[in-house]
């Protein structure tokens, strides 16, 4: 190992480092004239999961594939464990990283059982011994090992293909879009379950995905990925609550936005005049809002008067979009619970004043 891990104490108190599992440093890989992937640096610690967010064609796989060993790097290095398992000269196969990884299409072997399936990732000499009863049981399917996959359930199949990913005890776990074909509530019931399974496991997961609700529900870090770099990474509400940039702050969710200048470092906007904090006067900037910081009250509430255009209930919230009287501007509010309004109304609007996001012009696409 070329790093170590240690206890430093602080005053009385001892602060315990984790190494990371997985360190990624400066990694680059392009493909003819495509860049793929440009000076990528991760570190995961073991139990930990980080997501890999971002839209198609970002570079989330390519890392992926990397750090599995079945993608060369150009540049850079990865470390499992401390261990250097690729640089731009050299790569541990895959079967010798300790990774599992489990893919969008899970690639089961249709002619093999399950226990067949699960015991196939694992080395010939340890796999008489392996207890494949007991990781059946892990993954709730007890009692399956003699069906064949076709007699299973999407979601059961996802479990085998966890299981199967996990039988080797892999020290870095990898997901693809795993749960991408699911329907809707089992997606979320998987997620769960997976997430319980990986952290019991204790390895560290990188998941790719380009679903921002995914990633908010199941990592504890995620790097917002785009044209083959991160953007940003950090923990789940502080990319939320604090976006580096305009193209972060809209991957989370829909924005309202403004275009204005700074004006005594105040913007005009048609909710009211908003405060600039640190951007000097005259400089060109949009301010954001996302929906669910929007409130909206009988008319007076003091707010900007706004007139209802829609509203559409969907149980848990209302999704309500509102225009300013001369209809120039389009607003949109998601309300918790069913809301009273009706098309026409006039209501004020306001928001939480901690929620407005300002970022200079440039960095509007
Ligand atoms: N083997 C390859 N040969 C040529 N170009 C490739 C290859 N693999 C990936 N690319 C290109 O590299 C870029 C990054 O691809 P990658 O698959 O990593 O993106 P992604 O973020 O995972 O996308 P998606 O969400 O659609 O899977 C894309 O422009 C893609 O077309």
């Amino acid at each position: 190992m070329d790093d170590t891990d240690f206890d430093i104490f602080a005053g009385d108190r001892a602060v315990a480092t984790v190494q990371p599992m997985l360190r990624i440093t400066n990694v680059a890989r392009r493909f003819a004239a495509t860049p793929a992937v440009q000076d990528v640096s991760l570190t995961v610690e073991p139990g930990q999961v980080t997501c890999l967010l971002g839209p198609s064609g970002c570079g989330k796989s390519t890392t992926l594939r990397m750090i599995a060993g079945i993608e060369q790097l150009d540049l850079g290095t990865i470390h499992i464990d401390g261990n250097l398992v690729a640089d731009h000269k050299n790569s541990l196969p895959p079967e010798k990283r300790s990774v599992g990884m489990v893919f969008q299409d899970l690639a089961l072997f249709p002619h093999m059982t399950i226990a067949e399936n699960i015991a196939f990732g694992i080395p010939k000499a340890r796999r008489k011994s392996a207890d494949i009863g007991q990781m059946l049981d892990r993954v709730g399917l007890a009692g399956y090992g003699d069906k064949y996959p076709h007699q299973l359930s999407g979601g059961e199949q996802q479990r085998v293909a966890l299981a199967r990913a996990l039988a080797t005890g892999p020290k870095v776990m990898l997901l693809d879009e795993p749960f991408s074909s699911l329907d809707q509530r089992l997606r979320s019931e998987m997620r769960e379950f997976a997430l319980d399974l990986l952290r019991e496991a204790g390895a560290a997961v990188v998941l790719v995905t380009h679903d921002p609700d995914e990633a908010m529900m199941m990592a504890d870090r995620i790097a917002i990925m785009e044209q083959g770099r991160v953007l940003q990474e950090g923990a789940p509400l502080d990319l939320y609550n604090h976006p580096v940039n305009l193209a972060v702050a809209q991957f989370f969710s829909y924005l309202n936005l403004w275009s204005g200048r700074v004006d005594d470092g105040f913007v005009e906007t048609p909710i009211g005049r908003l405060p600039a904090i640190g951007f000097a006067d005259g400089a060109a900037v949009t301010c954001a809002i996302r929906p669910e910081h929007m409130r909206l009250e009988p008319v007076d509430g003091g707010g900007a008067i706004v007139r209802v255009s829609r509203v559409q209930s969907l149980g848990r919230e209302s999704v309500v979009d509102v225009s300013s009287l001369d209809g120039a501007q389009k607003l949109r509010c998601n309300i918790a619970g069913p809301v009273g309004f009706q098309v026409d109304e006039r209501v004020s609007v306001g928001y939480a004043p901690d929620s407005v996001m300002i970022f200079p012009d440039q960095d509007q696409r």
